[in-house]
């Protein structure tokens, strides 16, 4: 291993989050960060994958692999979702997972982070196969999470259900009720209100203040998204309740758009019918990449990482990201963005509210008190506008990307926690 502080940085044996690899280099000089400080926040504590069998509907057994990244646990027990995904590598779910961990702190919740998840295709999967995947997983991962160490939560291609397979499978195992075990649980066994829709509430309540900061007003704003499950569909009826003109949206397949505004409501009635947004009547079909470039003020990815890169950052037509994905801009993309003036309001930040519920969620369930929804309404608006209000200002002030600015405020709260324990 390097010794050499730059050196060290530039390896590719560091596991500082690849995703945001130039502005943490930068950090480190901004901040003057000692090697072993770089070291401690370039490093996940516990990074484990498992094999295991299960029985198909074809009566043959099939071997499946699941991952857990946990990557800091200073501030408390390490929090994140699970994805289920054919492409998806530990190497990957230590950049997402270390993004949860500055995502924690960012909004001051007691949470390190943590990402993990199945490598699997679940449009492959009957229903009976996917609960026996979901079960079978955490079998193998019982010993390792729980309410005080790490809580799994929704992401990517899991859902609700998966949620409570995973809490009963737990509860199985330990003979006994552990409802704060995950988040993002059916009301009926839990679940928090407010939390299907907090991850795109908390970007619209984001997205609103940086609108305002920069001026932008009236009727004219459009508005395209990318992904049309849970956080992207959630952001679009919202947006749209709002007023505002919900111009184009995708999914995995393909894009929609009428420069007048879609009827959202229909276009989900449309998805839930007929699975897909193709055939959408009054609306042109776009492809994903064409939605990127599309002409709009705000443009929100909703979906996977990478969809704005080298190639087409500079085709980017909105004046506002508001990245309700996970690293869904690459580190080259975000500097071209910065070029260009285009305010990147960074994942970090823009979801944060889908973990600020589950924290809510975990609470309530520790407790056994449920609260109201507009409790809940105040209580993640707060979370959210403090967050808005501590970093616009070291974004203004340093001139430098809101990513940067939101990444050395956490940085430096994960770095006290480390200092308090004696670890530095
Ligand atoms: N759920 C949550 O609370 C949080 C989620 N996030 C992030 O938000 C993003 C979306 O998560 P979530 O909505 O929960 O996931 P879902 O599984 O509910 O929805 C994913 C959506 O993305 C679409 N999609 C999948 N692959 C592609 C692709 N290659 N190109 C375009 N669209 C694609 C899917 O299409 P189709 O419908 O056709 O399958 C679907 O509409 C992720 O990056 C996740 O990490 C962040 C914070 C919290
Ligand atoms: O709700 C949670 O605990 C985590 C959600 C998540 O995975 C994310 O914010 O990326």
């Amino acid at each position: 291993m390097p010794n050499n502080k730059l050196e060290r940085i530039h390896s590719d044996s560091a596991s500082t989050c690849k995703l945001c690899q130039m502005e943490m280099d930068s950090i480190h000089e901004r901040l003057d960060m000692k090697m072993e400080e770089i070291d401690i926040l370039d490093t996940p504590r516990r990074s484990f994958s498992v094999h295991f069998p299960v029985r198909m509907d074809s009566g043959k057994t099939k071997m499946f692999i699941g991952h857990r990244v946990q990557y800091n646990d200073a501030r408390g027990p390490t929090k994140g979702g699970i994805r289920y995904h054919p492409e998806l590598t530990v190497e990957y779910l230590q950049n997402l997972a270390f993004l949860m961990a500055i995502k924690c702190a960012l909004v001051e919740i007691p949470f390190g982070g943590a990402k993990g998840g199945i490598v699997v295709n679940t449009k492959e999967l009957s229903r009976g196969e996917l609960e026996r995947v979901t079960r079978a997983y955490i079998r193998e991962m019982s010993d390792y999470i729980g309410p005080f160490k790490d809580i799994p939560a929704p992401d990517v291609y899991t859902d609700e259900q998966v949620m409570v397979w995973i809490m009963d499978e737990f509860e199985r195992i330990k003979g006994e009720h552990v409802p704060s075990i995950v988040t993002g649980k059916p009301l009926a066994l839990g679940g928090s209100k407010v939390r299907k829709y907090s991850t795109a509430l908390g970007g619209v309540y984001i997205l609103e203040a940086a609108l305002n900061e920069l001026g932008i007003t009236g009727s004219d704003i459009k508005i395209a998204v990318q992904g049309f499950g849970n956080v992207g569909k959630n952001a679009a009826r919202i947006l749209h309740e709002k007023g505002y003109k919900v111009c184009a949206v995708s999914d995995s397949t393909s894009g929609i758009l009428n420069e007048k505004g879609l009827d959202i409501p229909a276009v989900i009635e449309h998805k839930s019918r007929t699975g897909h947004l193709m055939d959408f009547p009054d609306a042109k079909e776009i492809t994903n990449k064409e939605l990127i470039t599309s002409d709009c003020t705000v443009l929100i990815p909703a979906a996977l990482s990478d969809q704005i890169d080298l190639e087409n950052a500079n085709n980017v037509k909105a004046q506002i990201i508001l990245e309700l994905a996970n690293a869904p801009t690459s580190s080259e993309a975000s500097q071209i963005l910065l070029g260009r003036s285009v305010l990147v309001i960074p994942d970090i930040l823009a979801n944060a509210g889908g973990v600020v519920v589950s924290y809510f969620e975990w609470i309530q369930n520790l407790n056994q008190d449920y609260w109201e929804e507009e409790k809940i309404l105040e209580k993640l608006r707060k979370k959210m506008m403090t967050a808005f209000e501590t970093v616009y200002p070291i974004y203004c002030e340093e001139k430098c990307s809101m990513r940067r600015a939101a990444l050395q405020l956490s940085i430096e709260r994960i770095l006290e926690a480390e200092r308090l324990r004696g670890n530095l």
